[in-house]
This record gives structure tokens, C-alpha cells and sequence, in this order.
């Protein structure tokens, strides 16, 4: 069966207090990153030397999701950081190919995210490049808005794709996931879920991280069943 993963994202943590707040998700399987520059997306957060801090200290692998332009060239630099995985955006490479064997040259593992109205078909035959395909649920660039439901057609023909060609790519989705929308992504064949506000926002994040992991690997045991 396809793992379960949950990854909560620190946009939604206090930034002032990062260090504790990594610890309140040790049982998370990584913690995702948010990486904006002001014109990819119109938000800005932390650049690299911050990110290797986070590195340095989070008790959970980290994977990076970089919402900035010219990905080609920097974000390499993430993976030479000892990032565990690093996705970037396919609308910001010229050569999402290269960049994707680039981050697995060095030690990472290449993960590529598209917006809400890019098609997935046109990266069908690089998919054995990647590791993760990044699915977005909302446009980039800010936490807590609502899941876009009209993105689900995609994950459908990206997890047919993936089966059908026996590549082990995981479907990560990102944007909206709560303890209601887990189970339609999944549904649809997300298998690793990125969750700011609902993890972050929770009394307890833990265990809101543990019901949402409870609900996404009961609805993919189900899938397969
Ligand atoms: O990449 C992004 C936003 O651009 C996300 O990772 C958000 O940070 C997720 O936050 P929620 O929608 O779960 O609150
Ligand atoms: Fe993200």
C-alpha cells in the first residue's frame, strides 16, 4: 500500500519561536518549508541561510517547496544544504529535466510542484526524473485559503499515470488539507499531505498531525482494498 505522509508546513507556526515549534511535530514524517521571494508568489519568507538553520535543529527530514523564480538556479544550493527533498516549481525552470537530475546529483530528492492551472500532462514522460510530483490545492503563495476541489480531476490523472507506469513517484498535495478535504485528496490519490493551518492551528498539533494521518492512510488502505 502507498505510505501516508503528513507534513505539516511552519508557514503557519510562530516564526519568532521556530526551534520549539519543530519540536511540537516530532512525530510528523518532515516538515515543509515554504520558501517565497516576492515574485514567483507575492510573499516573501525565509531564504537559505535560514532554511539551514531550520536543518540544523528540526527533529523531522525537511522538504522544501521553493515558490520562487529562476529555480534553475538556486535551487540546487537547497540541496547541497543536505535537504532531504526539494521541490520546485515546473512554470519557474527552463529545464525542469536537468534541474530534477541536478537536486538528485546531490543527495536530494527532486520534486516538482505545478499550480492549480497547470496541466500535468505535459511532464507525464519525465516523471522517473522525480521523486515527488507537488500538486497544489491552492495558488501559492499563502496559507490557510480554501482547498480548490477543481484540482482533484489532476491528481486522478497523475496517480493513473504513476500506476500505470510503475514509477514510484509519491503525489503530494498542498493547500486546504484539514480533516475534511485528506480524505477527497486521497481519494483522488494524493498519498503525502501538507497541512499549515490545520496542524499549526490546532491546540495540539500532534495530534491533529496523528487524526489527519489516521484518516489519509485509512482512505488509501480503502483504495487499495
Ligand atoms: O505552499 C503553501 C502556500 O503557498 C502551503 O504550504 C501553505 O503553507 C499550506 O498552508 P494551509 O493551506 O495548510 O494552511
Ligand atoms: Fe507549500
Amino acid at each position: 500500500m502507498t505510505q501516508c505522509c503528513i507534513n505539516p508546513s511552519i508557514l503557519s507556526a510562530d516564526f519568532v519561536n521556530l526551534e520549539a515549534e519543530l519540536q511540537r511535530i516530532s512525530n510528523a514524517d518532515a516538515v515543509h518549508v515554504d520558501v517565497m521571494d516576492n515574485h514567483f508568489v507575492p510573499n516573501l519568507t525565509i531564504g537559505l541561510p535560514v532554511v539551514q538553520r531550520i536543518q540544523a535543529v528540526s527533529p523531522v527530514p525537511l522538504d522544501a517547496h521553493l515558490m520562487i523564480a529562476d529555480a534553475d538556479r538556486w535551487a540546487p544550493g537547497f540541496a547541497d544544504a543536505g535537504l532531504a527533498s526539494v521541490t520546485f516549481h515546473a512554470e519557474a525552470s527552463i529545464a525542469p529535466v536537468k534541474l530534477a537530475r541536478e537536486l538528485r546529483s546531490r543527495g536530494s530528492k527532486a520534486g516538482m510542484a505545478l499550480r492549480p492551472a497547470t496541466p500535468v500532462e505535459p511532464y507525464l514522460d519525465m516523471l522517473p526524473e522525480l521523486d515527488m510530483l507537488l500538486i497544489m490545492t491552492v495558488e501559492p503563495g499563502f496559507g490557510g485559503q480554501a482547498f480548490l476541489d477543481i484540482t482533484l480531476p489532476k491528481i486522478r490523472r497523475a496517480r493513473a499515470a504513476i500506476d500505470g507506469s510503475g514509477v514510484g513517484v509519491a503525489i503530494q498535495v498542498d493547500g486546504g488539507i484539514t480533516e475534511e478535504t485528506i480524505t477527497r485528496a486521497a481519494e483522488a490519490g494524493a498519498n503525502v499531505f501538507v497541512a499549515g493551518s490545520a496542524v499549526y492551528g490546532a491546540d495540539d498539533p500532534a495530534a491533529a498531525i496523528d487524526r489527519l494521518r489516521e484518516k489519509g492512510a485509512r482512505t488509501l488502505r480503502s483504495a487499495t482494498e
